[in-house]
C-alpha cells in the first residue's frame, strides 16, 4: 500500500500535486488557459475558513487568500474557491503563503443555494469523482431520501455510490441493497459496518490514489465514523500535525479534504445535511431514468401520469413493476423543481440589472444548474 505524508518536505514537487488529484485532465485544461493564468502555479484547496484557505501547492501546504482583483470580479459566492477546487496561485517567496488569482473550471461541483438566490450559490465540494450517499441500516433507512440525494449527485457530475452503513444492526443487508438498486439505476450499492470492520474491501475500487470522494447523508447515519474507519490511523496523524500549528487553524474550518493513507482523497462535508430543494432537471431525469423511459411510452407526449388513458407509467405502477411510492417521489420532486423554477425566474427578473458576469470555461454550464442543499 502506498503511503503519503502531509509533511511539506517529503514529497517531490509534482508528486505533491498528483497525490492531490492533479492528472492529465488538468494538464490539458491548464494548457487551454490564458498565458497570464498558465504562468501561475496550480494548487488544490484542501480547507476553507471564513476568510482564507489552505491550499496544497507543489511545495507543500500553504495558507492562501484571493487577490483584490479576484474579489472585485467575483459576482457571486460560487465564484470563490471551494474545497476541492484547483486554483492558480502565486507563491510568496520565503513564506508558506500563496495568493489565489483564479479558479480552474470545475469538473464537477456540489452546489448549495438559498432557493432562488443566484448570488448565494455555495460550492460544497468541487471536483469530486464520487459522491458516497450514506444511509444507515436501522430505523433511519429511507429509500426516498436516497432518491433525493441521487438527484443532487447526478446533477453535480460526480458518480454516485450508495453506502448502507451499520450493517451489523440489520439481519439481511443484501435485501436492502437489492431494494436500493431498484431505485438507483446505474448506481453501485454497498453495505458496510465500521463497527465490525466489514465491507471495506469492496470500497477499494473507489478509494484509489488521486481519486476524490465526497461523503454525504443525514446526521447520524455514520459519516464521521465511516471517514475515520476508512482513514485508519492516518487521519489522526493529520490532526496531530494540525494541533501543532501555531495559527490554530483547526478551530474555524468548514470543510476539508483529507488524504487517506491509500492515496484517496475524502471530503468531510459536516455542514451538508439534508437535501431540500434543487433546480436539477438533468439530475432528476437521471435519478428517475426508469420512469422517464416508461413515460416515453405514454400515449400522450405531455402525459402527467395522473389518468390511466394510455399511461405507461401508471400501468407499471398498477401492475407492480413500478413502486407507487417511487412514482409519488418522482412527482413530488417534479413539483418542487417546477416551484423552484418559478421562484428562480422571479428572482432573476428582480436582479436582472446585477446579472453575474459570465466566465469562460466548460464548468459554467454545469454550475448554472444548481442542486440545493440545506443544513440541519
Ligand atoms: N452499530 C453501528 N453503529 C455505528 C456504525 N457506524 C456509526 N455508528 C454509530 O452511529 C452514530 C452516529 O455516527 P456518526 O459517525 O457520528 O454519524 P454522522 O453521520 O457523522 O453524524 P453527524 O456528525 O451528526 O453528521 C454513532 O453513535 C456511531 O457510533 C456502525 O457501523 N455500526
Ligand atoms: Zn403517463
Amino acid at each position: 500500500m502506498r503511503s503519503f505524508r502531509l509533511n511539506n518536505n517529503t514529497l517531490h514537487p509534482n508528486d505533491s500535486l498528483r497525490a492531490y488529484g492533479w492528472n492529465a485532465y488538468w494538464d490539458q485544461l491548464l494548457s487551454e488557459q490564458q498565458p497570464a493564468i498558465r504562468q501561475l502555479k496550480p494548487a488544490r484547496v484542501v480547507a476553507q475558513f471564513s476568510h482564507s484557505y489552505n491550499v496544497m501547492t507543489e511545495a507543500g501546504e500553504n495558507s492562501a487568500s484571493v487577490t483584490g482583483k479576484f474579489e472585485f470580479n467575483a459576482a457571486k459566492r460560487g465564484d470563490y474557491p471551494a474545497v476541492g477546487d484547483w486554483v492558480m496561485v502565486e507563491r510568496l517567496a520565503n513564506e508558506s503563503r500563496s495568493v489565489i488569482h483564479a479558479v480552474l473550471p470545475r469538473r464537477t461541483a456540489m452546489v448549495r443555494n438559498a432557493a432562488g438566490n443566484v448570488t448565494e450559490d455555495q460550492i460544497i465540494g468541487a471536483n469530486l469523482d464520487y459522491l458516497f450517499i450514506v444511509n444507515a441500516l436501522n430505523q433511519d433507512f429511507n429509500i426516498r431520501k436516497i432518491e433525493r440525494y441521487l438527484i443532487a449527485a447526478w446533477e453535480s457530475g460526480a458518480q454516485p455510490v450508495v453506502l448502507l452503513t451499520k450493517a451489523d444492526l440489520c439481519e439481511r443487508p443484501e435485501k436492502f441493497v437489492a431494494e436500493v438498486e431498484t431505485v438507483a439505476p446505474g448506481v453501485p450499492v454497498h453495505f458496510v459496518s465500521a463497527l465490525l470492520d466489514q465491507g471495506k474491501d469492496e470500497l477499494g475500487a473507489y478509494l484509489q490514489p488521486g481519486v476524490t470522494i465526497g461523503v454525504t447523508g443525514s446526521s447520524g447515519v455514520g459519516k464521521s465514523t465511516l471517514l475515520n474507519w476508512l482513514a485508519d490511523t492516518h487521519r489522526q496523524q493529520v490532526q496531530g500535525i494540525r494541533e501543532n500549528d501555531a495559527r490554530g487553524r483547526h478551530t474555524t474550518t468548514h470543510r476539508e479534504l483529507f488524504l487517506l493513507n491509500n492515496g484517496a482523497l475524502v471530503m468531510d462535508t459536516p455542514g451538508m445535511r439534508e437535501l431540500q430543494l434543487w433546480e436539477a432537471h438533468d439530475g432528476w431525469q437521471q435519478a428517475f431514468a426508469d420512469i422517464e423511459k416508461l413515460a416515453s411510452q405514454c400515449r400522450y407526449r405531455d402525459c402527467k401520469h395522473e389518468h390511466d388513458q394510455g399511461c405507461a407509467v401508471l400501468e407499471a405502477a398498477n401492475t407492480g413493476s413500478l413502486d407507487p411510492k417511487r412514482l409519488a417521489n418522482y412527482k413530488k420532486t417534479a413539483r418542487e423543481l417546477a416551484r423552484l423554477a418559478i421562484k428562480e425566474s422571479q428572482s432573476q427578473a428582480k436582479s436582472s440589472n446585477r446579472t453575474p458576469r459570465s466566465k469562460s470555461g466548460k464548468s459554467q454550464a454545469r454550475l448554472n444548474k444548481r442542486a440545493y442543499l440545506t443544513e440541519d
